[in-house]
């Protein structure tokens, strides 16, 4: 064979191969694989150290707990002390008594575990490399540009305004998942709205005499909401690999529902803990968007997920951001002489010009952000 038709047969097998990995895991795993193949398998430096269950010396952290119920109580001002002291040294809390039914939370992990469960022609009907389409199924992490990727597939649906023709792009099975879909994160959003609220007022941005932020309120409360189903199938080498490398969430608030299955960490103090699943409880992080209006108060920390060769794991996260074109910036009644402004100006569609503009690399776009003082 001549040179060129060499070069051509190698270019042939390279995209045959690289097609095969942007069909997702679970479709890979259906093959029967031992092995984990090479585009998923991490440099040696990123690779999770997974402690043996006889070992029992795996870190796991108890999160914050933050009652819902009491913060809407009458302990309210104690409740947004810890809530406060949460976003400060963690970024995250675990939300108990947080009113959503949990008939309501099973129904979204089960319509999830179905969804992934179709057959791999059903599911790529949805397949999508436009960042924005309104419905997108996907694996890793960013799949146009990941070098290695993550063991993890994914459906996002945008829950911007849930009118009848958004509905109708949404996948039709299984038959119970719009509804299922639907009802969820009407229902988070609902919780998230209240959320945010304390959120401003443990900022000492609201409170009833003074009413000048209810404009910041609407805004916060109006904003954009992406629920992402994640699906990390069990795997035959989890320790050379990642079910999501690791990241900061961008928005202002993440609501994360996690099943029975372990596999969330987050950094603390400079080591990875695994977040103990609560059942029915929503683990909560704070993102980019609020990292940066809170001036850098409130933390929007690293995490990552592990994944195992016994259990798949299912997630569901409820993404809470500004809205498209609101400007993202240091409130101002959080500057001043003592504590300067520490980033610059962003907005939403920077950010996602950004994210599908390079590879991923952890809290980039924070960095990207900051001002040098
Ligand atoms: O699956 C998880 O536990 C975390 C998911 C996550 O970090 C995300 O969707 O941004
Ligand atoms: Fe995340």
């Amino acid at each position: 064979m001549c040179p060129t038709m060499n070069i051509l047969a190698t270019e042939k097998i390279k995209e045959k191969i690289e097609c095969r990995y942007q069909k997702g895991v679970r479709h890979l795993c259906e093959s029967g694989i031992t092995k984990i193949p090479r585009k998923y398998i991490l440099p040696i430096s990123d690779r999770p150290l997974i402690v043996k269950k006889e070992e029992k010396i795996e870190e796991s952290l108890n999160l914050p707990i933050i009652d819902f119920a009491q913060l809407q109580g009458p302990n309210r001002s104690q409740v947004l002390k810890s809530l406060a002291k949460a976003c400060e040294e963690y970024g995250f809390f675990q939300l108990v008594n947080h009113g959503i039914h949990s008939d309501t939370i099973q129904h979204i992990i089960e319509v999830g575990k179905k969804f992934f469960e179709l057959p791999f022609e059903e599911r790529a009907k949805y397949m999508s490399i436009d960042m924005q389409a309104p419905v997108r199924v996907g694996t890793s992490f960013n799949q146009n540009k990941d070098g290695v990727f993550c063991w993890r597939d994914f459906l996002k649906l945008s829950c911007h305004s849930l009118s009848s023709d958004l509905l109708s792009l949404w996948p039709s099975s299984p038959v119970d998942l719009r509804e299922a879909a639907s009802n969820y994160s009407k229902q988070a959003k609902f919780l998230y709205q209240l959320l945010v609220g304390a959120i401003l007022e443990s900022l000492g941005l609201l409170n009833n005499e003074n009413n000048n932020d209810s404009q910041n309120l609407q805004e916060f409360e109006d904003g954009s909401q992406l629920l992402v189903l994640n699906c990390y199938p069990s795997c035959p080498e989890p320790d050379l690999t990642l079910g999501m490398p690791p990241h900061s969430d961008y928005g202002l608030l993440t609501l994360l529902l996690q099943d029975e299955v372990k596999g969330l960490q987050i950094q603390h103090q400079g080591k990875w803990l695994t977040v103990e699943p609560i059942p029915n409880s929503f683990v909560v992080n704070v993102g980019d968007h609020l990292e940066i209006f809170s001036n850098g108060r409130y933390k929007s920390v690293l995490h990552r997920v592990l994944v195992n060769s016994s259990k798949s794991r299912i997630s569901v996260a409820s993404l809470h951001s500004l809205p498209y074109n609101s400007k993202i910036q240091p409130s101002p009644k959080l500057i001043n002489e003592s504590n300067p402004k520490l980033y610059k100006d962003t907005d939403f569609a920077t950010f996602l010009e950004y994210l599908s503009s390079c590879e991923h690399k952890s809290k980039s776009f924070l960095e990207s952000r900051k001002l040098v003082n």
